[in-house]
């Protein structure tokens, strides 16, 4: 990321139109402004400037235009989505790690969407992202116990990293923007915010599933991250159950307590809690999926079919993923239906991800045995059942590959939502749809239930759906594949962030007292170094 210039206050109100500016509905918050309580002289300094409110959206990972390859991963495909609406600004890491990083956010502009990102030095990006993020919040949330590795140092880096972007982004906000913070990378930032004496309107998305408090509270500083999102006035999850399950967490340590109407009282704060199922841009996808004959790697995947049926997975590879059991499933389908060898192939696109983290570097080796292992085994002279792919491949190409297959396998062992899912079907024909084999145990389960719901740990019971899947009437996938339709249209990626962000406009004016020193978490000194 070279010649970028620092950002500036003024370039940055040139450049970022205002939510209000923007075709998407922003928060109301001048209704709201009407019933609040009396301002204190802090919060009107901060709030006089502007009555325009921007979108200020934090993630880890920020798909900054131009820069580096794209990443797969729901997380920037939904927000993008959302933010090319609204636009605002984006914050975030940059994806690099450089030997010294500045504390100056760098800024690309494009369209409506200010980009401003920080590198990362190797120590933080050790401790912070492949460290505490993704060996403990990530398998913990992922309910993967057997794969926590908790380390002290680990932690003092999240939390030195939290408090680092928070200092960076402070001078880049304007005093009535909203800010919406995604994902487990950055649960404190709120904290460090409210700490520099920040009022703005903030809330909190998580985009992986929260377990019940016996797993939870494995996490290492349990009870300081539970505080830390008592910072949020709005605090939001993909499904009612991993919402319930957050706030079972707050009650039983003691930390939150029920006021009525979804909203909790942590520490002196209001915050309110919710679920918030994220969509695609579905008439988008499917569009782009019924013009995808003329994409060249559709049409040469195609020809490569012959006359074979087409299964389809696509997932980063990851652990939550459930590819081990989804490869042992197919090949208990091959063997106990004879009759279909060699008349279906199954592509599994597996784009690389997180690879300096050892569970991940392991898993690699694994997956990559077992499908050549399952086509030495089950494969012939002119058959190789499973194409084990590890490259990203684009959203044009995509929704091309979804729409000639005839199954979308989509079986992780734990997953927030799964955009896959919700694209797979997006993509299909209308008259001539595929069927969509989906875990109980991915978010987006309980949204789709017009797919073949299976438990991804039962090999048999899934080997079974797909011969029935292969074997199902037009007439039932049509009526499977119209009433998931009709959530999809309605829940788009579009409605989740108006959805997201009016809930966010109608939390009550943030309680936090006007002195920083006494807006502090809770321990929150003991972890950061
Ligand atoms: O940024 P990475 O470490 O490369 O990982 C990619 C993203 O993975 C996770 O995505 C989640 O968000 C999706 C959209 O809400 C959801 O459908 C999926 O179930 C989740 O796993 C992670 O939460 C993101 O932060 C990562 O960017
Ligand atoms: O080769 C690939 C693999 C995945 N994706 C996209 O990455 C996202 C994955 O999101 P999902 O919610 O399914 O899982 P996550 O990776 O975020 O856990 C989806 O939009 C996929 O279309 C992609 O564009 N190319």
């Amino acid at each position: 990321m070279a010649d970028v210039p620092d950002i500036t206050r003024e370039a940055q109100e040139r450049a970022a139109p205002s939510l209000m500016e923007s075709g998407l509905k922003a928060p109301d918050l001048s209704l709201e402004k009407a019933k609040r309580p009396p301002r204190t002289s802090r919060s009107r300094r901060q709030a006089s400037s502007s009555s325009q409110q921007r979108l200020v959206v934090v993630s880890n990972r920020v798909p900054v235009p131009g820069v580096g390859a794209s990443k797969a991963g729901g997380l920037t495909v939904a927000l993008e989505g959302a933010l090319k609406r609204s636009g605002g600004l984006w914050f975030g890491w940059s994806g690099e790690t450089v030997e010294n990083p500045t504390d100056q956010a760098k800024v690309v502009q494009s369209g409506n969407i200010t980009f401003a990102v920080l590198d990362l030095s190797q120590r933080d990006y050790d401790e912070y992202y492949a460290g505490f993020a993704n060996r403990a919040l990530w398998p913990v949330c992922h309910y993967r116990l057997d794969l926590v590795q908790i380390e002290r140092q680990e932690l003092n880096g999240y939390f030195r990293v939290n408090r680092a972007f928070a200092a960076s982004l402070a001078p880049l906000l304007r005093p009535d923007d909203v800010i919406w913070v995604h994902d487990y990378h950055f649960i404190p930032l709120a904290a460090e915010l409210r700490r520099l004496g920040f009022k703005n309107r903030m809330g909190f998305f998580l985009h992986i599933p929260w377990p019940p408090s016996d797993v939870a509270s494995a996490l290492p500083a349990y009870q300081q991250l539970l505080h830390g999102f008592g910072a949020y006035d709005l605090v939001g999850f993909h499904t009612p159950q991993d919402a319930e399950n957050f706030q079972r967490c707050l009650v039983r340590e003691n930390i939150g307590s029920a006021i009525g109407t979804g909203e909790h009282q942590i520490n002196d704060h209001k915050v309110r809690i919710g679920a918030f199922p994220v969509g695609i841009d579905t008439e988008s996808f499917a569009r782009a999926a019924a013009s995808a004959e003329r994409n060249a790697l559709v049409h040469r995947t195609k020809a490569s079919l012959g006359d074979r049926d087409l299964i389809i997975g696509v997932d980063r590879l990851d652990y939550s993923k459930g590819l081990k059991q989804r490869i042992e499933a197919f090949s208990c389908f091959v063997r106990s239906n004879p009759d279909f060898r060699n008349r279906v192939t199954y592509i599994q696109i597996t784009p690389k991800s997180r690879s300096d983290v050892p569970e991940y570097q392991r898993m690699q080796r694994e997956i990559a045995e077992q499908a050549g292992w399952t086509n030495g085994s089950l494969g012939e002279v002119d058959w190789t059942p499973v194409r084990y792919v590890n490259r990203t491949v684009g959203h044009a190409a995509l929704a091309g590959l979804y729409r000639m297959s005839r199954i979308g396998l989509v079986t992780p062992l734990r997953d927030g939502m799964n955009l896959v899912a919700k694209e797979f079907v997006a993509a299909q024909q209308p008259d001539d749809p595929g069927v969509l084999i989906l875990s109980r145990f991915a978010g987006a389960a309980h949204e789709l239930d017009g797919a073949v719901l299976v438990n991804p740990y039962d090999t048999e019971a899934c080997a079974t759906a797909i011969a029935r899947a292969l074997r199902m009437p037009l007439e039932e996938r049509r009526e499977r594949w119209e009433s998931m339709m009709v959530r999809l249209r309605t829940n788009t990626v579009d409605a989740w962030c108006q959805n997201f962000l009016n809930s966010l406009g109608d939390a009550l004016e943030p309680q936090i007292s006007p002195d920083p020193e006494s807006n502090r978490v809770p321990n929150a000194d003991a972890a950061p170094a």
